[in-house]
């Protein structure tokens, strides 16, 4: 089987290729790319005027399966991420019960497998039903294909036992996904502490919940030589530390998520909790950091925290409503209208964070990049094409999304991943 992609704007990190081109695909592997190619195809898609990039990979994703399914499960939420470009997803492991043994990590890899949409990797939970007190089997499930461990939804907030987890995470070569939270501070917030807080009377969530375990994150990481991966940053002061422990040689990567660096607390619409996730929509300078480091390159990943919830769930008031949001399906769209466009970041720099820098942090050797022999995992994306969002457009199970009705440049075209078209825009 091959597929010939032609005359599109390829856009490759690995081979640093961004200029017109023809991509070449056998079977599972990219076989070639170069200015017109001459070959007999199966298939031939005609690419001019799109990004051909590397298949992006979103290393943060809420799949609710197994036991929240009612939210999402691994077939819905491998569409969506197929629609929005994505064919390598990392599943977070606070679902019903938790993913905290091998076992369980394989129960989603086999869903996957039948599913044969996209790949599903699975991360592991740090603690034993992510209640924080006793490590889980972290080497089983990294045997079972784990490429990371995470208690995202909370931290593990006895630094004791998380840096035993990062011990081990060192000596087994994968990363530690941190989601950095205080529970103590937040205090019942559910927005960012401001004057918009003020003004709703609604209990807030101060910059220091996060800023204070990223910190301790750091040190942590610093000292037991784990790679840290801090997830869903939002202040300003995570990018400043993120950005200090670099320059020390720490290692250290961090993520930006499209609502972050496309809305701040200015924009919640009183009542409406599709404004409400974790972090929360934070303030005008945050954002502007947000942005600097993206552009900075001090940001590496931007993923989604795609975190579906049912209408039912989200339908109350503020106060009691699940934090989070959807991601998968209009990211490539606020990347390209928030970033590219506005010339924050460029097209290359999409590819960088969206699909090479989450390949190299997961050790994924085959992935992130168009280099002949690697994975056959291409997206078709055309940055021209505006649209305005639709959530009766989406596949997933989740509906809350603060970008209903916005207008938008930059569409999935054509998604393929080993060698197979498991998406197109019609
Ligand atoms: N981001 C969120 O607001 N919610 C996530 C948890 C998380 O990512 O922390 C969820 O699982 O719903
Ligand atoms: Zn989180
Ligand atoms: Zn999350």
């Amino acid at each position: 089987m091959k597929i010939l992609i032609k005359n599109g704007h390829v856009i490759d990190p690995d081979t640093k290729l961004d200029q017109v081109a023809d991509v070449l695909l056998e079977d599972d592997k990219i076989q070639e790319v170069k200015e017109n190619i001459k070959e007999e195809a199966d298939r031939v898609i005609d690419a001019r005027g799109c990004y051909v990039m590397p298949g992006l990979i979103d290393m943060h994703v809420h799949l609710r399966d197994p036991g929240l399914t009612h939210k999402e499960d691994v077939f819905t939420g491998s569409k969506a991420a197929a629609r929005g470009g994505v064919t390598t997803l990392v599943a977070m492991p606070n679902t019903k019960p938790v993913i905290d043994n091998p076992e369980r990590l394989s129960y989603v890899k086999n869903k996957a497998t039948q599913c044969n949409l996209v790949n599903v990797l699975q991360a592991g939970a740090i603690t034993q039903g992510m209640k924080g007190e006793e490590l889980s089997d972290i080497e089983g499930m990294v045997r079972a294909g784990a490429p990371a461990i995470s208690e995202d939804g909370k931290s593990v907030m006895n630094a004791q036992i998380y840096k035993e987890a990062m011990q081990i995470a060192a000596r087994m070569n994968i990363p530690v996904l941190a989601h950095c939270e205080d529970i103590h501070m937040v205090n019942g917030g559910c927005m960012n502490e401001d004057t918009n807080s003020e003004k709703f009377g609604l209990p807030g969530i101060c910059n220091a919940v996060e800023d204070t375990i990223v910190a301790r994150d750091i040190l942590i990481a610093k000292d037991t030589g784990c790679h840290l991966h801090l997830c869903h940053c939002s202040t300003k002061d995570s990018e400043v530390m993120l950005r200090l422990a670099k320059e020390e040689g720490i290692s250290v990567s961090g993520e930006v998520c499209p609502h972050h660096f496309t809305l701040t607390s200015d924009d919640i619409v009183e009542g409406d909790t599709n404004y409400k996730m974790n972090p929360p929509l934070r303030t005008k300078e945050d954002r502007q950091a947000l942005l600097e480091g993206l552009k900075n390159d001090v940001f590496d990943v931007i993923s989604t925290d795609h975190a579906p919830h049912t209408m039912v769930e989200k339908g109350v008031s503020m106060k009691s409503a699940p934090f989070g949001i959807v991601g998968l399906e209009t990211s490539v769209s606020l990347t390209i209208t928030e970033l590219v466009d506005k010339g924050w970041i460029t097209p290359m720099q999409m590819a960088e964070k969206m699909s090479y820098n989450p390949a190299k942090i997961l050790h994924l050797a085959n992935k992130g990049s168009l280099k002949p022999g690697k994975d056959a995992d291409v997206v078709v994306i055309d940055p021209k094409e505006s649209y305005v969002i639709d959530v009766k457009d989406f596949v997933s199970k989740g509906k809350n999304t603060p970008f209903h009705g916005k207008k938008v440049n930059g569409k999935v075209k054509v998604t393929i991943c080993g060698g197979r078209v498991v998406y197109e825009d019609k």
